[in-house]
């Protein structure tokens, strides 16, 4: 059925220069689709579709599922069956199951359903910041040194994202010294891994090279992650860049589901079958199975009622 698709592949493959380009030989990937992809859905996706979802994400091999948030469910009613979905999956050994937690009762709440990791979530745009969790930038980091302690005692790792990094619906410009200060905060706090977000999907190569130059003076390279949206169809080339620059970690959205509530107009997250793809031809290992992965974008995809937003998962489906 996907002959073509597999004597593309094989002609990419041998054409791939990895050893030449620097390129890391293994990307780990953090399927964030059962939560930055859901989250904004309008009407509830009820929550044995988000455990089929999720079940299928961890069957392709995807060994890091970000499966839900607990955050306020006035802010985000979609959220709301965090512990259900945390109690129905079928954990599978080697699985991280992971989960956003703003503030000390969302990381109580979420110790108490069993997650093996969370996530933090801040930006580098004060108005950003205020309108996604009512609070400044500072008052934000103090909140997630509360956060972290507490994780900390129990042995339970810390992702931390920074949000608007490459631009911020607000505030239109930010600048990589302001990324990098509160990547810093975070690193220092005690964040295992610092996500850097281009939440409104307006960046280009160019721009995440120089804001990975300037992070990276605070924060290691092999400690950063990059969280593209596809806005402006920018996100393959921006993951790239990154690559170029020694970044090994990548989330990305099943069938290119998502959007933040709080940056309107923002598309989806790259659809994580086109970073497949792509990593694929380069030779890059990931452990994830492509196939199966255009399954569950499918399967989501149908349940909510309309189409792929992953070219990938287009291309397989019309036989190519
Ligand atoms: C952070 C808060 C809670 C502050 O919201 P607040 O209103 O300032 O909080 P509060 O402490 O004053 O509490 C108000 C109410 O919320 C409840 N509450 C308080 N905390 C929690 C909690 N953890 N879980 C459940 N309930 C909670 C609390 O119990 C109380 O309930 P009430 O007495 O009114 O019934 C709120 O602003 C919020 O929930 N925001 C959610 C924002 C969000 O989820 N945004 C989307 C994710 S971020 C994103 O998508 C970007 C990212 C990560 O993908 C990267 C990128 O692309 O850039």
């Amino acid at each position: 059925m996907f002959s073509f698709y597999k004597v593309c592949l094989q002609q990419a493959r041998s054409c791939s220069t990895r050893a030449s380009t620097g390129l890391p030989s293994f990307v780990k990937i953090v399927e964030v689709g059962p939560r930055d992809g859901l989250q904004n859905e309008k009407m509830f996706v009820p929550t044995e579709t988000k455990v089929e979802f999720i079940n299928k994400l961890s069957d392709a091999g995807l060994s890091v599922i970000e499966v839900t948030s607990f955050v306020s469910p006035k802010w985000v009613p979609q959220m709301a069956d965090n512990a259900e979905v945390l109690k129905l999956i079928k954990r599978r050994d080697g699985v991280t199951y992971a989960a956003l937690t703003p503030n000390l009762k969302g990381l109580k709440d979420a110790i108490s359903c069993g997650v093996n990791e969370v996530a933090i979530f801040g930006a580098a745009s004060e108005t950003f910041s205020k309108k996604n969790i009512n609070c400044s930038i500072s008052e934000s980091l103090q909140r997630f040194e509360e956060v972290v302690k507490l994780a900390k005692e129990i042995k339970l790792p810390v992702r931390g994202y920074v949000s608007c990094v490459l631009g911020c619906p607000y505030e239109k410009i930010v600048s990589p010294e302001k990324v990098a200060q509160v990547a810093k905060q975070m690193f220092e706090m005690g964040c295992y891994e610092i996500s850097l977000g281009d939440t409104i999907g307006v960046g280009t190569p160019g721009a995440m090279k120089q804001l990975i130059a300037v992070v990276t003076k605070h924060v290691p390279i092999e400690k950063v992650a990059v969280h593209c949206h596809d806005t402006y169809g920018q996100a393959l080339a921006n993951i790239l860049a990154a690559l170029q620059m020694g970044v090994s970690v990548v989330d990305s959205s099943t069938a290119g589901l998502g959007g933040c509530p709080y940056a309107k107009g923002a598309s989806g997250n790259v659809a994580t079958e086109d970073v497949l793809y792509m990593l694929d031809g380069l030779g890059i290992n990931t452990g994830v199975d492509l196939q199966k992965t255009v399954e569950a974008g499918r399967f989501i995809s149908q349940a909510l009622g309309r189409s792929t937003h992953s070219k990938v998962g287009q291309a397989m489906k019309s036989s190519l």
